[in-house]
């Protein structure tokens, strides 16, 4: 292991950008497809992996979506949710904050308390542990409607002592988040934080819908800001975080290389952001890898690196003295590394 793989590995961090549909590993497909006697289009693990090359957003997502079909009980929750807890506990991961997309499965008469009850399982399991911590995320799909929107966030009543955030994924282009103006504002009725998905595909004005309509308390990927320095400037100065997944970015063609990866950019501007995996069994790697990918490509130092980590808990959904407590754990490595 190089001297900045092993810096990463042992760096204290957060997950803040993680679908956990997405952390489905071609194995676990498979073992999950044969269990529930459920047929899916390849032959072999090496030919889901070749079916993972994307050239955007929507080629991706055609695939998740159907991926997915595998989860069918409480337990393939759990089993899901359980599989990224081992990654991430290998990653050095303290807390994680991970969406959940259940449309997906309540569109397939996947009942809302199944998929929360093998999640929270799970969740639970890795507390005892490892001594993760985690929240969830409730993404509403954004290519389906408002009225099936709140059809969701009716269904997640019983769980809100379970339940962060909500949230807003899938296609972008064409579902700005004004449309979901309605349900967000009844989610933080309900005291849900808010985060979206914005600046991934679509244009800098879906960031600032996404600021000024759903008003929301982090914002995700966010890339696109970019484009626009006003923007930029008030990321910066409201130190909105902003969960950036680097592999994600390279996969789905958000940047053509990584070595054109904004990322130092952005540090540079002042943005507070993090690092994060995204949908890690799709994108090729988990957390560190993120890490590991933007730091070479990028040439980030240690003093980078410590600031990605202490934005990801400063970027936490968590109360003040458990954010303190681990900016305390990222200071004392500082001074041990
Ligand atoms: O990166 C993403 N963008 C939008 N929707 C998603 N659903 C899973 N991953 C993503
Ligand atoms: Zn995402």
């Amino acid at each position: 292991m190089t001297d900045l793989a092993a810096f990463i590995a042992r760096l204290p961090k957060a997950e803040l950008h993680m679908h956990i549909e997405g952390s489905l590993e071609p194995e676990l497909m498979f073992a999950l497809a044969k269990r529930n006697q459920v047929a899916i289009p390849y032959d072999s693990v090496e030919a889901v992996r070749a079916a993972y090359s994307f050239s955007n957003l929507q080629d991706f997502l055609d695939i998740y979506y159907q991926g997915a079909d595998v989860l069918r009980t409480e337990e393939d929750f759990r089993d899901l949710a359980s599989a990224y807890f081992d990654r991430a506990a290998a990653d050095n991961v303290a807390h994680a904050e991970i969406f959940f997309d259940p449309q997906t499965h309540t569109d397939r008469g996947i009942g809302f308390d199944i998929v929360m009850r093998g999640l929270t399982a799970g969740m639970d399991d890795a507390h005892a542990r490892y001594g993760i911590t985690s929240r969830l995320i409730l993404c509403f799909l954004r290519h389906l409607d408002e009225e099936a929107a709140f059809a969701t966030l009716r269904m997640a009543e019983p769980w809100l002592h379970r339940i962060e955030a909500v949230g807003l994924d899938s296609s972008e282009m064409g579902h700005p988040p004004e449309k979901f103006a309605r349900v967000f504002e009844a989610a933080a009725a309900l005291g849900l934080k808010r985060v979206a998905h914005a600046g991934e595909e679509g244009p800098p004005d879906y960031v600032r819908q996404a600021l000024d309509v759903l008003k929301i308390d982090r914002l995700d990927h966010g890339n696109r800001s970019l484009e626009d320095p006003s923007l930029v400037a008030r990321l910066a100065r409201e130190q909105m975080t902003l969960t950036v997944c680097p592999l994600s970015n390279l996969k789905l063609c958000v940047v053509g290389d990584m070595a054109d990866h904004p990322i130092d950019r952005m540090l540079a501007e002042g943005l507070r952001v993090t690092i994060n995996s995204d949908d890690p069994a799709y994108f090729g790697g988990y957390v560190n890898d993120n890490f590991q990918a933007a730091a070479e490509a990028r040439g980030l130092g240690r003093e980078a690196l410590l600031t990605l980590a202490r934005n990801s808990f400063l970027g936490a959904f968590l109360p003040q003295e458990e954010i303190a407590a681990h900016l305390a754990r990222v200071d004392a490595y500082a001074a041990e590394g």
